[in-house]
């Protein structure tokens, strides 16, 4: 199968390492300087670094070369290619627009999280720039990107109102280290994806703190509850929740010491200010920005997000760490249902 990934930071690049072993694959990066560097070494330095990119893994910072790699006539009669968008949140939206003027066969991103601004998970985005026409989904679940990189197994679940695209991802990434599970619950799968990475501040914080693993174990839970009141407010299924892109994502994100977010939360424990921890870390961490969206997202839906409050008041109106464990502690007492 011909599949480009637009995107070439940490996780576009390991997930096109993976899917290079099996397709023509075309990584795009919107640096030249860096793709060039990439392509000379065979090694993504500034993103992966330590990888080395297969020999058969097509590397470019032409925007329209890339796309046309899934957009040729041929393929697009037999419906064969596959576009997956790889970018952050943030860059989602100008990535889409650039792709409306290509006849593009579907659409696949990989970004957790609500647009800043307008609080839009990437699926509304996507269809406020593309319209309904064009087959689209996300591809979401627990899976660090050196991992994935490294070969090491791991599950994920694509999401799509689209049961073909659905059975092109399963067909494409479905394999040897990675399996995939597919649902239609694209609300539930991008809201698990995205809530989680708040909620990995907060376990990095708990955690620098030196709360204790109770703390943290209380923190994932009452988190969970967290994301399916507001996915089930938003149209997402409660068992969503329960699955590789709810509570498995949660987990491994609150617990593993490769998330970026985790390390934010332990760099605030730390007394980091958040832009030295945001800089040093030279990725995104996407719970920052998606910690304001949901605030605002909650309260305009009278949705009771505790964790999330606390979370965005530390980092964006200087509440004190303690202070909000401690009001995250005083609350009172309540049935335990979600
Ligand atoms: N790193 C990981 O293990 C995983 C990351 N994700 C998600 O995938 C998304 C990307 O993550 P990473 O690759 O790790 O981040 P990264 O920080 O390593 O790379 C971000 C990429 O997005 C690109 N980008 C940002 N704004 C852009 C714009 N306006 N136009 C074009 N490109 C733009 C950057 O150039 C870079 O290639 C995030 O939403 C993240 O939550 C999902 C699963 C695993
Ligand atoms: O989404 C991820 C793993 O599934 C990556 O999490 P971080 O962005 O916190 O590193």
């Amino acid at each position: 199968m011909n599949i480009t990934v637009l995107g070439a930071g940490a996780w576009g690049t390991a997930l096109a390492i993976a899917l290079a072993q099996r397709h023509s694959v075309t990584l795009w990066g919107r640096n030249p300087d860096t793709m060039a560097a990439a392509a000379q070494q065979r090694e993504n330095s500034a993103y992966l670094p330590g990888f080395a990119l297969p020999d058969n893994l097509r590397l470019s910072a032409d925007f329209s070369q890339a796309v046309t790699h899934v957009t040729s006539d041929a393929l697009a009669a037999q419906a064969e290619g596959l576009l997956i968008v790889a970018s952050s949140v943030a860059g989602l939206r100008e990535l889409v627009q650039q792709l409306q003027a290509y006849p593009i066969p579907n659409i696949v991103w990989l970004c957790k999280g609500f647009e800043e601004n307008t609080s839009l998970l990437p699926h509304q985005i996507v269809r406020e720039v593309l319209g309904d026409a064009i087959p689209a989904a996300a591809l979401s679940g627990p899976s660090f990107a050196q991992e994935v990189a490294r070969g090491l197994p791991c599950a994920l679940s694509v999401a799509s109102t689209h049961a073909g695209l659905c059975d092109q991802v399963v067909a494409a990434v479905h394999g040897d280290n990675i399996r995939v599970y597919s649902t239609d619950d694209l609300v539930g799968v991008e809201v698990g994806g995205a809530v989680k990475n708040i909620l990995a501040i907060a376990t990095g914080v708990a955690d620098g703190l030196g709360l204790g693993l109770n703390a943290r174990a209380a923190l994932i839970t009452r988190g969970l509850a967290e994301i399916t009141r507001l996915g089930v407010a938003l149209g997402g299924r409660s068992e969503t929740f329960m699955g590789l892109s709810g509570v498995g994502d949660l987990i491994l994100t609150c617990t593993g010491d490769l998330s970026r977010n985790r390390k934010v939360g332990l760099g605030l424990a730390q007394g980091k200010p958040l832009a030295t921890i945001v800089t040093e870390l030279g990725h995104v961490a996407e719970g920052v920005r998606c910690a304001a969206a949901v605030r605002a997202l909650a309260q305009q839906r009278g949705v009771d997000m505790p964790i999330t409050n606390a979370v965005a008041g530390v980092l964006f109106d200087g509440a004190s760490l303690r202070s909000v464990m401690e009001l995250l502690l005083s609350r009172n007492p309540r049935e335990e249902a979600v």
